[in-house]
């Protein structure tokens, strides 16, 4: 049977970050993708022009008629919005026993625009974080949840630590925010992973943090493990920012077909 998975996150009209990332995603790299949306968002490449918060029934509904007809293999999470949605989310999570969890702590879109609303971090601590797989913040969302500042590899390193910690099995601090090459760093408990990546000069890295973490999810979804799962979005994200599209006058979306490795 085909692999699915279900992303829970807001929509991204401009088709580069949020569920439709994700499903793109999940479509390319051969996972039957369903969603549960969050948020409509109106934006483009070049910002967020208005949110429309999607009412919790219907966020509870949606997820309630995925996971109990069509079954989930793994599950990832995106934009939440408010404590209360995550709140939710956890409690659905918890019900139907969901075992792998992909948490993408978004907090603010490229632009600038808040996606998460500042006293809701403490939610995805307590409720979403010890329901994780894995949890897969960038460095200013990481300084957010753990509070302190990352600055070098070494406090990336400590950091992902912290987050194991908090209660997720596994984490993994993006390096994408840095000066200079962006190295992430990967601790699933046990062992510190590192992968290092080559700055690519490009402004088209819109939804670069969604498609990353909807990849891990796909992998995961199929049975893969954990490290082969990251590996595989490494180069999937590498090559989906390398072979830009050009698309809109701003922070353009990454290329979701451009990976051709193995398919598992
Ligand atoms: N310019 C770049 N060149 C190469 N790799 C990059 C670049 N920017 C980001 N990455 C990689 O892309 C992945 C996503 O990291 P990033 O830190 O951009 O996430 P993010 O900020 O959550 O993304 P977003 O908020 O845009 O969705 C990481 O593996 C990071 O190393
Ligand atoms: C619905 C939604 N979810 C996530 C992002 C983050 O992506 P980015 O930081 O690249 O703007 C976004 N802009 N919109």
């Amino acid at each position: 049977m085909i692999a699915r998975a279900l992303t829970i996150a807001g929509s991204d009209s401009g088709g580069g970050a949020g569920i439709q990332a994700d499903l793109k995603t999940f479509t390319v790299r051969n996972v039957f993708g369903m969603s549960a949306l969050t948020a409509i968002t109106a934006q483009n490449t070049l910002g967020v022009e208005d949110i429309h918060p999607i009412p919790l029934e219907m966020i509870e509904k949606q997820i309630e008629m995925v996971i109990t007809d069509l079954g989930v293999d793994a599950v990832k999470t995106g934009m939440m919005g408010t404590a209360p949605v995550i709140e939710l989310v956890a409690r659905k999570l918890k019900e139907h026993s969901v075992k792998q969890l992909v948490v993408d702590p978004v907090m603010i879109a490229k632009g600038g625009a808040k996606l998460l609303e500042n006293d809701a971090a403490h939610a995805l601590v307590t409720e979403l974080i010890p329901l994780a797989t894995i949890i897969t913040p960038n460095i200013p969302e990481a300084e957010v949840i753990l509070e302190r500042k990352i600055q070098t590899v070494a406090d990336m390193t400590e950091a992902a630590k912290a987050l194991v910690e908090l209660g997720a099995k596994a984490a993994i601090v993006k390096g994408g925010h840095f000066e200079g090459d962006p190295t992430d760093i990967l601790y699933d408990g046990t062992e510190i992973y590192t992968f290092p990546g080559k700055r690519i000069e490009t402004r088209h890295t819109h939804g670069t943090g969604c498609t990353f973490a909807a990849c891990i999810t796909a992998e995961l979804a199929k049975g893969n493990s954990l490290v082969e799962s990251v590996e595989t979005a490494k180069a999937y994200i590498t090559a989906a920012i390398k072979e830009e599209l050009g698309l809109g006058q701003g922070h353009g979306p990454t290329n979701h077909w451009a990976y051709q490795g193995e398919q598992s």
